[in-house]
């Protein structure tokens, strides 16, 4: 299938003064007249989001247990959701109130998002100016108020315009990005296909492309290694060379797996990337977290390898997050209250690698990825069409098929 993508003339006039509600204040944008750019773009930042009160832990909870692709239900979906939604609730009101009574997810994405404009706006002027949106899945902003908010911004609706749909999984899961681009599909057709009796102008509609996944890209793997550097660097010499390293990864239902879902093998890709680059230097394990609900899931499991490491006088270990780009539940209570707290009782010699969050290093990756697509001429990645072996989803045959057609309508830079 033909990913080249090209674009059309984005509309001269603009309505900008809302393009940063609720982010960091943007340098003022560039018209198209003034510079001769094929801007503005829209650069949305795609994450499932987290609570970030208490108060909200159920509407969050809710939204995630009524989310097919991530956890099927069946036809009683919209009904035993919110009952698990409910039950569960209390607990994870707790975990969020003991790390600071929410999650910094939306804190964390806004600022990269707009940091990373700030830059894309210096390294590539032929797509200026650029403009930070979030769209988290299962809390505020939702894709639907940003995909509001881009209308209302003067992208789409009958204008026309660019957007890129950038995943802020580095490893592709159709459980994550793939429930993200489910429903940025389903409010695309819901907000720009109500013209024509349903029909979508294809010369009128936000012509959108997908940077789906990169889990080997350099900058990433720069981030990682010298943040695990800066944690190695924390023992005394002689106990350094000695250090496992555990790259810890949320983990996936074995019957998610074993429909073909790419992200054990993405997640992997990214941990060999980052040896290679910290020169094969320490022992590492690759292991998984956060398992939730009595079915099997992919192991072996983070909390069970440290109690296992440390009874065999293993004491010195370093956890790696690396399948998720700023701080949330699993890193600041899994990993440090539940881990290191409690199986591993506190000891010193267990530390855990800061998340990626606002390191310059990494949102440098960020401009540099979404320069490299900008300037790519494709839509999606060639993975991206191409459905799990399991699958038997409706939706994703769609989706996929809608955004790889998005590349007759883009032109390359
Ligand atoms: C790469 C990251 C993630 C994958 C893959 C993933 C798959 C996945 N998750 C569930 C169920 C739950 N996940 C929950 C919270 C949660 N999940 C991730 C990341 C991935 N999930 C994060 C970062 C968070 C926390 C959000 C935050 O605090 O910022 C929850 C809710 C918490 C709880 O009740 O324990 C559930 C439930 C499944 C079933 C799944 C794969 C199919
Ligand atoms: S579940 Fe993977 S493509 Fe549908
Ligand atoms: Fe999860």
């Amino acid at each position: 299938m033909a990913m080249r993508i090209c674009r059309r003339a984005a509309p001269s006039t603009r309505v900008l003064s809302q393009w940063t509600r609720g982010l960091a204040t943007v340098a003022p944008p560039v018209t198209q007249d003034s510079t001769g750019s094929k801007g503005p773009t829209a650069m949305v930042f795609m994450n499932m989001g987290g609570p970030s009160t208490t108060g909200e832990v159920n509407d969050f909870l809710s939204r995630l247990f009524a989310d097919a692709d991530l956890i099927p239900l069946g036809r009683l979906q919209s009904f035993i959701g919110p009952l698990i939604a409910r039950r569960r609730t209390p607990k994870i009101e707790k975990q969020y109130a003991e790390i600071g009574g929410g999650s910094p997810i939306r804190k964390w994405s806004e600022f990269q998002a707009a940091e990373m404009c700030k830059i894309l706006d210096k390294i590539s002027p032929e797509t200026a100016p650029h403009k930070p949106y979030v769209a988290f899945r299962y809390a505020n902003p939702l894709t639907e108020h940003m995909y509001q908010q881009l209308l209302e911004d003067g992208f789409g609706g009958g204008k026309g315009g660019r957007a890129v749909a950038f995943t802020q999984y580095p490893q592709y899961s159709c459980s994550t990005t793939g429930s993200s681009l489910n429903e940025l599909w389903k409010w695309r057709n819901r907000l720009e296909g109500k013209r024509n009796s349903g029909e979508v102008d294809p010369q009128g509609s936000i012509q959108w492309s997908v940077i789906d996944r990169w889990p080997t890209h350099s900058g990433l793997v720069e981030a990682f290694a010298r943040n695990i550097e800066a944690t190695l660097a924390q023992y005394p010499e002689d106990r350094r060379k000695d250090v496992i390293l555990l790259f810890s990864a949320h983990s996936l239902p074995m019957t998610v797996v074993n429909r073909g879902d790419p992200y054990p093998a993405e997640v992997a890709a990214t941990v060999w990337a980052v040896m290679q680059r910290l020169g094969m230097k320490y022992k590492y394990r690759l292991v998984w977290q956060s398992q939730v609900g009595p079915q099997p899931w992919l192991g072996a499991q983070t909390s069970d390898t440290v109690k296992s490491l440390m009874k065999k006088g293993n004491t010195d270990l370093v956890l790696i997050p690396i399948a998720f780009t700023s701080d949330h539940i699993e890193t600041l209570y899994e990993l440090d209250k539940e881990v290191i707290g409690e199986d591993a009782e506190g000891h010193e010699g267990v530390k855990r690698v800061e998340s990626l969050n606002g390191n310059p290093v990494f949102i440098q990756a960020l401009a540099d990825l979404a320069k490299e697509h900008l300037h790519s001429g494709v839509a999606c990645s060639p993975q991206m069409p191409l459905r799990c072996p399991g699958c038997v989803s409706e939706r994703c045959l769609e989706q996929k098929k809608f955004f790889a057609a998005q590349a007759q309508h883009l032109q390359a830079i």
